[in-house]
């Protein structure tokens, strides 16, 4: 398997950048992950100070998982949900919407195996259609090899269209009724943890719910057996939305683009996109630490420390997008502070 080429972020940069915020009118390093994060901008940008972060864009990859026709109760909501939150995204009212509008973030969202075709939905969100809802993992694969590639280079392309139109700041964001079991799975297979190390609650399941989402993923695991490519991880794990949001964020780092990884979900096929292009997480950040196990699991396992740590457990994007007033606080401070050594 040949490894995706990623540029690093530039560290002459970053050392400049290090020394400007040690010489601003603070006490050196008082302001902490802030200070870490301007450095972390300078060394993306290749400049210091960076660009303002002005344009950030979530893409949210919507679809449906066979295990929630197999198994509903791996989840406190009906799949329907899936389909329906794909009109409130596109009427604005969902909560990565809201929360993206007061940091001024972008949001798009694609159909990319949502069960049902929704005729009265505009054209350029169904246009990335892969399949009707993913395989039911604990019985099948989740996807044919040729639809695992069609779903990550689709995600290498979306990267594409929205770097060149301008993005910053990459986000995605997730959609769909049974993800936080399918991302359990790829976090365990991954680390080779056991299912119950990894499985949380999801949408808000009992402890019941919790133990059969463990029976579920073991019968997964068990039916997976140990596979060692990411792109057949993907496909016997995962699902199209799992593959596209991988490509997405393995193209962001190939773009030399920065990520704000949200929750379990992105968290889960970032962790997978690593083994394909090892260099890519120098371009990702942490947005948020979720409730869900197995992003916990993820991040560390990436070397990635969230910024914001709120309690959510909701996906979509909507803690990576908070974190975007974090990112512009602490490009601010480099640009706009004054110097110590002007103190009169
Ligand atoms: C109304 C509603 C909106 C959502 N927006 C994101 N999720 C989140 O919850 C789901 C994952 O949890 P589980 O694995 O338990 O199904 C995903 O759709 C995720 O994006 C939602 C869930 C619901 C019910
Ligand atoms: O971690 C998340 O993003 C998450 C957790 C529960 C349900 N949906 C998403």
């Amino acid at each position: 398997m040949r490894s995706i080429e990623v540029p690093l972020p530039d560290a002459g940069v970053e050392r400049e950048a290090r020394r400007r915020l040690d010489g601003l009118v603070k006490p050196v390093g008082a302001l902490g992950r802030l200070e870490e994060l301007a450095a972390w901008l300078c060394a993306a940008h290749g400049t210091v100070p960076p660009p303002p972060v002005d344009d950030v864009r979530v893409v949210v990859f919507a679809g449906d998982h066979g295990i929630t026709r197999t198994r509903p109760d791996v989840s406190a909501y009906p799949r329907q949900i899936t389909a329906a939150m794909l009109r409130t995204f596109v009427t604005g009212k969902s909560g990565v919407t809201v929360l993206a509008r007061q940091v001024g973030a972008r949001v798009r969202v694609l159909d990319i195996a949502v069960d049902v075709d929704l005729d009265h939905i505009p054209e350029e969100v169904r246009a990335f259609k892969v399949r009707h809802g993913s395989g039911s993992i604990d019985v099948e694969d989740a996807l044919a090899p040729d639809e695992v590639e069609r779903a990550f280079d689709l995600g290498r392309a979306v990267a594409d269209e929205e770097i060149d139109a301008g993005a910053q700041v990459l986000i995605p964001g997730d959609m769909g009724i049974g993800n936080s079991t399918v991302a359990a799975a790829l976090v365990a297979a991954s680390l080779g943890l056991p299912a119950d190390e990894v499985v949380g609650t999801g949408t808000g399941v009992d402890e019941d719910g919790r133990a059969r989402k463990v029976a579920v993923l073991d019968a997964a695991l068990a039916r997976a057996g140990h596979v060692e490519d990411p792109l057949s991880l993907l496909a016997a794990l995962g699902s199209a939305c799992a593959a596209a949001t991988a490509g997405f964020v393995v193209q962001a780092a190939v773009r030399a683009t920065p990520v704000l990884l949200d929750g379990v979900f992105s968290c889960a096929a970032a962790l997978v996109a690593r083994d394909l292009a090892p260099d890519a997480p120098r371009w990702w950040l942490a947005g948020h630490r979720s409730t869900e196990p197995a992003q916990g699991h993820a991040l560390k396992a990436l070397g990635l420390e969230p910024i914001l740590d709120l309690g959510l457990r909701l996906g979509e994007g909507s803690g990576a997008v908070q974190a975007v007033s974090v990112l512009k606080a602490a490009r601010a401070v480099l640009a706009e502070m004054g110097a110590l050594a002007d103190l009169t």
